[in-house]
This record gives structure tokens, C-alpha cells and sequence, in this order.
């Protein structure tokens, strides 16, 4: 019987898969986010998912490991191959999104499954296009706390929404993870969510 691990301390990440009816355990990871010099930005979440699944491998014991199934994800805003992380300040948020104003960006999640000593590997790429943003709003936006943890400095589930004139790609890769994906790719290991006990 496989166990389903998700490395993913982000509560966003967790309603996303108990919204498709998966059962699983959480195990946190903590481990440097910094993009190396150049690194293409799906270079950089597909590298970030992969070390979050080892480190969360890591933390199992050795009979846990024996039957588990482990899914990591990273998620990260891009603008002409420039990664956009969280921001750290108002400044560097006020920043991001006058990048992001008036123009169409990319946001890339990659799904790591860790199971029977194999890693399988998707990036997932969504367009998202934004209207213009004005400094005044990006101050306001960034004091109602929503930007803090997100990559790109804003969240499409959240108040952003009012910003977003649309959006070409998985809705759900923009919130962490990209459920027709991550359905597909656990389907490959026996994981289902309608399969009966
Ligand atoms: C663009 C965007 C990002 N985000 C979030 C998704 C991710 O949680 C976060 C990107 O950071 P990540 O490093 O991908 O994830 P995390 O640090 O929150 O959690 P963990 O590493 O433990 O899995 O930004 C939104 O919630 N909404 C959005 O619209």
C-alpha cells in the first residue's frame, strides 16, 4: 500500500489536493530558494521541486521509505526569463508588480513524484496578463499582507484577482499546483482519487 507524502508546508498547496479527494501526510521542507546566476526559470522550480522531494525523503524512516510516494512542487512568476521570488519588502513588491503591470508574464510549477527510487519530473506553464497597476494601488495591495508569501509578489486566488484580465493555462499551477497534472502524474503510480479502497 503506497503513502502519499505532500513536501509542501504551503496551505495553499494542501487544499489543492484534498480538493480532488486525495489522502496524505504532510512533511515540511526547508531548503534554499536561491536561483543560481542565469538559471532559467523552469531550470530553477523543476531543480527546487526535485530537492524539496529529496529533502522530505530524507525525513522519513527507513520503513516509511519503503512504501512512500512523495510529491513536491515549486512555483515561480517570470518575466522575460527573469524569476520573480517572494518579496521580502514593500519595496521589492512595489517593484515586482510595476514589472507585472500592463503586460502578459509566465508562471512555472514544476511537480516532483519521488516513488520506488525514481523521480518524475513535468513543468507546467501558465500566461497570465495583467492589467496597469498604479504605485498607489501596489502600496495599498502590498499593506493588506496578501503579497508576503507568493511568487511574483501576488496572489491570483486572493485579491489580485482584480488585476488579472486573463489567463492561458492551469487556473490551478498559478495557486501551486496544477491538479490535471499532478492527477495525471499519480495516476502513474496507482494513485487515484476515484480508484475504490
Ligand atoms: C503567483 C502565485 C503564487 N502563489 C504562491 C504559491 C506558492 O505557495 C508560492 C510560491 O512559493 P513556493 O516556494 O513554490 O512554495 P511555498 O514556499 O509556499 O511552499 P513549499 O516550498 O513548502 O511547497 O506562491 C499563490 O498562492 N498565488 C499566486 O497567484
Amino acid at each position: 500500500m503506497t503513502t502519499l507524502y505532500l513536501a509542501s508546508a504551503s496551505p495553499r498547496r494542501q487544499a489543492l489536493l484534498k480538493q480532488i479527494g486525495l489522502t496524505f501526510s504532510i512533511i515540511n521542507t526547508d531548503i534554499d530558494e536561491t536561483p543560481y546566476n542565469n538559471e532559467l526559470p523552469a531550470d530553477y522550480v523543476q531543480r527546487l521541486a526535485i530537492a524539496k522531494a529529496k529533502a522530505a525523503f530524507t525525513l522519513l524512516s527507513d520503513q516509511q521509505q519503503q512504501t512512500a510516494c512523495i510529491l513536491a512542487a515549486d512555483t515561480t512568476v517570470s518575466i522575460n526569463n527573469k524569476i520573480l521570488g517572494k518579496p521580502h519588502s514593500q519595496q521589492q513588491a512595489i517593484a515586482m508588480l510595476a514589472e507585472l503591470s500592463n503586460k502578459t508574464h509566465k508562471v512555472f510549477t514544476a511537480i516532483t513524484l519521488y516513488y520506488q527510487n525514481q523521480f518524475i519530473n513535468q513543468v507546467i506553464t501558465t500566461e497570465v496578463t495583467m492589467r496597469a497597476i498604479s504605485e498607489e494601488e501596489a502600496i495599498a495591495y502590498w499593506q493588506t499582507g496578501e503579497p508576503n508569501d507568493k511568487a511574483g509578489g501576488y496572489a491570483i486566488q486572493g485579491l489580485a484577482a482584480m488585476f488579472i484580465e486573463k489567463i492561458q493555462g492551469d487556473y490551478y499551477s498559478v495557486v501551486g499546483l496544477p491538479l490535471f497534472a499532478t492527477t495525471q502524474l499519480l495516476k502513474q503510480v496507482g494513485i487515484y482519487p476515484l480508484n475504490k479502497e
